[in-house]
C-alpha cells in the first residue's frame, strides 16, 4: 500500500486552475493514516526536537502526533485573531492568494530546536513566513516537514538553507 494512493486530486478548488491535493482519504483510512505518521516520523533527523510547530489547519493533524513521538511540545500557528495571548504575525503569499498567520510571542524559547510541519509545500510562502516567525523568536528550524511537496511550484526556493523533507512529491 502506498500513501499516495490516498491523496485525491480535486480540480478547480478553491479557485479555477488549482488542482487541490485532498488528504482526507488518507486521514480516513486507519492503515494509511498510521503509515503516513510513520513515514513523517522517519523523515525527522536524529536531533532532539524541543517543539513541533504545526500550521492551521492541516498541519494540526500530524503535528501533535509527531510532537508526541519526538517527546516535544506542540505549537499551533493560526489564522488571524484566533490566538488569545500576545502574538507575532506575518503576511505571506500562497498558491491562491495572500493571508496572515500568527503565533504566540512566548511559544518558542531562544535556542529551541524546532520541527516545522504542514500538509503541503506549494509555493512555499506559508512555510517561509512561519520559519521567519520561529527565527524571530530565537528558534532554530531543524527541518521543514510535509506530507506533500508540489515540486513544480519550487517552494524550496523560499526556504534557502533549510532542510526540507516530504513523504510524497509531485
Ligand atoms: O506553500 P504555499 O503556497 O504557501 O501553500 C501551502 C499552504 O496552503 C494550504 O493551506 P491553506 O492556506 O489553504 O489553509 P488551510 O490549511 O487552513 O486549508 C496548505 O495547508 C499549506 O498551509
Ligand atoms: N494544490 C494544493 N493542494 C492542497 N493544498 C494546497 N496548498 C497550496 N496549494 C495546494
Amino acid at each position: 500500500m502506498q500513501i499516495s494512493d490516498y491523496i485525491r486530486d480535486v480540480q478547480d478548488f478553491p479557485k479555477e486552475g488549482i488542482i487541490f491535493k485532498d488528504i482526507t482519504p488518507l486521514l480516513g483510512d486507519k492503515t494509511a493514516f498510521a503509515k503516513a505518521e510513520e513515514i513523517l516520523y522517519t523523515l525527522v533527523p536524529e536531533v532532539a526536537i524541543d517543539v513541533v510547530v504545526g500550521i492551521e489547519a492541516r498541519g494540526f493533524f500530524y503535528g501533535p502526533l509527531l510532537a508526541k513521538r519526538l517527546n516535544a511540545g506542540f505549537v499551533p500557528v493560526r489564522k488571524p485573531n484566533k490566538l488569545p495571548y500576545t502574538t507575532i504575525k506575518k503576511e505571506y503569499d500562497l498558491e491562491y492568494g495572500t493571508d496572515v498567520l500568527e503565533m504566540h510571542s512566548d511559544a518558542i524559547k531562544p535556542g529551541d530546536k524546532v520541527l516545522l510541519h504542514d500538509d503541503v509545500l506549494a509555493t512555499g510562502g506559508t512555510a517561509a513566513a512561519v520559519a521567519a516567525m520561529i527565527e524571530e523568536l530565537g528558534g532554530e528550524v531543524v527541518q521543514c516537514n510535509f506530507i506533500i511537496e508540489l515540486d513544480f511550484l519550487n517552494g524550496r526556493s523560499k526556504l534557502p538553507g533549510k532542510h526540507v523533507a516530504a513523504a510524497i512529491t509531485y
